[in-house]
């Protein structure tokens, strides 16, 4: 799924006009009929007592102006206040005269600032993507009134004073803070990025059949890996005559003492992940652990007791991943180096790999073609520069992985995938219940299995298994909870995660 600027948001409210012959007006009812469907769905079993809407000058004040129709003709109550301004868009003026006569309307005025009930349900339809400027004056105090009542809101389309998809340019300037944000056909950047969750809330977004023929042309480097209502990238299913060897075999360098736990989850997640072989290279400590808890894969233990001095023999292995609990010994780095220098086959590298390569920057020129990087933003600041702003963060990213031909998985909630072509693939799913020691293990494991597929290119291998990662992450947290949760039963959950990922 492709997420757009705002700029091209507007441009596919015209194409959509355009190509499916309907009039401006007949989309924002659309559009209010999906905030309905959403209300509905969301309140039926907890009708708010009171509802306030909220409507700026624009086009998103008229999508308030008609749901509050809507409203009032379902049945809730409804209140409308409207944010006087110079002009006012037509289809807004067209949707204030369909208002039923006997609807409380009136016009806000400085001194006269709404009395929010802590039962009020607040709908913010003040700005959308056309915000043009940071918020001020009278809009400023409303936001700010509202943020300071801690009354519930119910956002149309964007936080009004949040771009859709760029930086705040006056980072003091007010935002209203969303309970809830229902967008329209496509998320908006703004709601990936952690700096602006408080703003966002929980958000959805609805369909309004927007035209499919813009947004397949549309050019955006950024996307979103959706996981319902069918998979964006899919698995191909197991052939009935397959053998092993379709599915790889893959090598896992991984382990140094006291951490040998990284290499029995990142082990298993590659053998739940579906891979044909494993082998398993770990420093002698880590021998009888991996010979116990995964007889399914083989394992060579290094001549040292306690981290890993010697790279294997490379010849026999589809893919290799390097980093989970390796730990920053010298003779693990020059392993390391070894392995970029001689590798021919798809490389995974995680954790301590990629702590020697922010340690050793020459070695970053050594990556072969497409080898995946798996930092999470920690990891990623040794890589390039600690930043405090996420759209600065995600252009590191960007340039980071054009400059070096590779994959870098930029982990957290929304995972970021960045491809070789400076392409950026948002996950969906998981959940903060992942946020717990070896969930990362787990997923370098995964993304071994899956660059080892003789089947799949490095790119959909990747976000297939951030995707599925994710998505067993939610299947785990089904039976845990969220804080119950441990890395072992992200892997457990990963066949079933696979299987709703089978085309
Ligand atoms: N495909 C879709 O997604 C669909 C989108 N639809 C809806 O359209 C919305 C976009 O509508 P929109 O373009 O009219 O812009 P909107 O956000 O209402 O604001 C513009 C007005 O605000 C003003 N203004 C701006 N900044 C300001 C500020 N800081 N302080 C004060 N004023 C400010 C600006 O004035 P100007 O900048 O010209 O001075 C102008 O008057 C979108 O979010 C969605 O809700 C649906 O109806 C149909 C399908
Ligand atoms: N809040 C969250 N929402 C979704 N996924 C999360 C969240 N927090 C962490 N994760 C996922 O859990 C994994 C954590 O990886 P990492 O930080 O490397 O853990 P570790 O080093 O303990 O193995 C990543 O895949 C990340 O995307
Ligand atoms: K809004």
């Amino acid at each position: 799924m492709k997420i757009l600027t705002a700029t091209q948001t507007h441009q596919l409210d015209e194409a959509t006009i355009q190509q499916q012959h309907i009039t401006s007006l007949a989309l924002m009812e659309r559009a209010a009929q999906a905030l309905l469907r959403w209300f509905e769905a969301r309140f039926h079993a907890d009708k708010p007592a009171d509802t306030l809407v909220l409507c700026g000058p624009g086009n998103n004040g008229g999508d308030g102006l008609a749901l509050a129709r809507l409203l009032h003709e379902a049945g809730y109550p409804v209140r409308v206040v409207l944010l006087p301004a110079d002009k006012y868009a037509p289809d807004y003026e067209h949707n204030l005269h369909l208002l039923p006569k006997v609807l409380s309307v009136r016009k806000l005025a400085a001194k006269s600032l709404p009395i929010l009930d802590a039962d009020t349900l607040v709908i913010d339809a003040l700005f959308g993507t056309g915000l043009s400027r940071p918020l001020s004056g009278l809009a400023a105090d409303l936001v700010c009134h509202l943020n300071d009542s801690g009354v519930r809101v119910l956002a149309v389309d964007v936080p009004s004073g949040l771009l859709a998809n760029a930086p705040q340019p006056d980072p003091k300037a007010p935002v209203v803070q969303a309970t809830y944000t229902v967008s329209f056909g496509l998320p908006k950047l703004a709601f990936l990025l952690p700096q602006n969750a408080r703003y966002v809330g929980e958000w959805h977004v609805e369909d309004i059949q927007l035209s499919a023929k813009f947004i397949a042309e549309a050019a955006t480097p950024w996307h979103f890996t959706a996981l319902a209502p069918s998979p964006d990238v899919q698995l191909p299913q197991r052939r009935q005559f397959a053998y092993k060897n379709v599915y790889g075999h893959a090598l896992l360098l991984a382990g140094s003492r006291g951490k040998v736990g990284a290499a029995v989850l990142a082990s298993g997640a590659c053998l739940r992940g579906g891979v044909g072989l494993l082998t398993v290279a770990v420093p002698g400590c880590g021998y009888d652990i991996i010979q116990t808890t995964r007889p399914e894969a083989m394992c060579l233990p290094d001549a040292e007791a306690d981290f890993i001095s010697v790279l294997p023999e490379l010849t026999s292995y589809q893919a290799v991943g390097i980093g989970p609990g390796l730990g920053q010994h010298e003779a693990s780095r020059a392993v390391l180096e070894q392995l970029l220098r001689t590798a021919q086959v798809p490389l995974v590298l995680d954790a301590d790999a990629l702590n020697l390569l922010g340690e050793h920057r020459e070695l970053l020129d050594l990556l072969p073609p497409d080898t995946v990087l798996t930092p999470h933003v920690g990891e990623f600041a040794r890589l390039t520069e600690k930043v405090d702003d996420d759209y600065r963060r995600l252009q590191l990213l960007r340039d980071f992985t054009q400059k070096h031909k590779c994959i870098v998985v930029l982990k957290g909630a929304y995972t970021a995938v960045g491809a070789p072509n400076g392409q950026v693939y948002f996950n969906s799913t998981g959940n903060p219940g992942m946020a717990t020691g070896g969930s990362g293990d787990v997923l370098t494991g995964l993304v071994l299995a899956l660059r080892a597929d003789q089947r799949l290119d490095a790119l959909t291998a990747t976000r297939l298994a951030v995707l599925a990662h994710g998505h067993a992450g939610d299947l785990a947290a089904a039976h845990t909870g969220q804080a119950g949760l441990v890395a072992g039963d992200l892997v457990r959950h990963i066949g079933p995660a696979l299987q709703a990922l089978m085309r």
